[in-house]
């Protein structure tokens, strides 16, 4: 698969958004990071901005959502138009349905994994989704530090990925950057969020290219 890099708005300005969406338009996606101060401890944004920020830009939208009842409200992330809509199995009481509802809904469906979460237990899951999530941060906040630790489940779910044959990408979020893209790429990952790395550096567009290049070579 090809290497695809989804900028999080969640390092951009919010009170300029359409603006960071149009500096990037070399980006696969725009990745929207929704935190609801219960399933993480901080409060960004919900589905009102959402519905705006489509109407401002063609890119598509990666909605990550980290939020205490992604079975409430994931379908309507997919009904409004959001590309792909990712709800964490720590937070779900219905994945299976809840995923379901995202497809039918025309989004791809994903399914993340906090730091310590386990992929194993979800293998059975593979055939309801179309990307997992690795998070290499604790989720909540940008700018973190890329935790190495998640490297060896990330090898473990590229096995589990392979061998279920789908065409199911495998996306990492958080602390990612020009020094740690390779390693994550090296472990099998080909969906490729940053946002510090991105909104930090002084040309966005530039720091994908660079992004981008850095995870082909590995
Ligand atoms: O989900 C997230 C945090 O919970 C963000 O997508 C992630 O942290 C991106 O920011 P950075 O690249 O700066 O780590
Ligand atoms: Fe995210």
């Amino acid at each position: 698969m090809a290497v695809q890099i989804s900028p999080s708005i969640l390092s951009a300005d919010f009170a300029r958004l359409a603006e960071a969406a149009a500096a990037v338009p070399n980006a696969d996606w725009l990745h929207v990071d929704v935190m609801d101060n219960h399933f993480v401890p901080n409060l960004t944004l919900g589905l009102p901005v959402v519905e705006s920020l489509l109407k401002a830009t063609s890119t598509p939208l990666d909605c990550h959502l980290m939020i205490e009842d992604p079975d409430r409200w994931a379908p309507a992330y997919a009904e409004a138009g959001a590309g792909s809509v990712t709800i964490h199995v720590e937070a779900a009481k219905a994945p299976v349905r809840t995923l379901r509802q995202i497809r039918a809904a025309g989004a791809r469906a994903g399914l993340a994994l906090n730091p310590a979460t386990a992929v194993e237990p979800y293998e059975d899951l593979l055939g309801e989704v179309d990307m997992l999530l690795m998070m290499t941060v604790e989720p909540g906040f940008g700018g973190q530090r890329f935790l190495d630790i998640v490297l060896p489940k990330i090898r473990r779910a590229r096995g589990l990925i392979d061998g279920h044959g789908g065409q199911i990408w495998l996306q990492v979020d958080g602390g990612v950057s020009a020094e740690t893209i390779e390693r994550c790429a090296e472990a099998g990952a080909d969906v490729f969020v940053a946002g510090s790395a991105v909104y930090g550096a002084a040309d966005p567009a530039r720091a994908i290219d660079e992004l981008r290049s850095a995870a082909e070579k590995a």
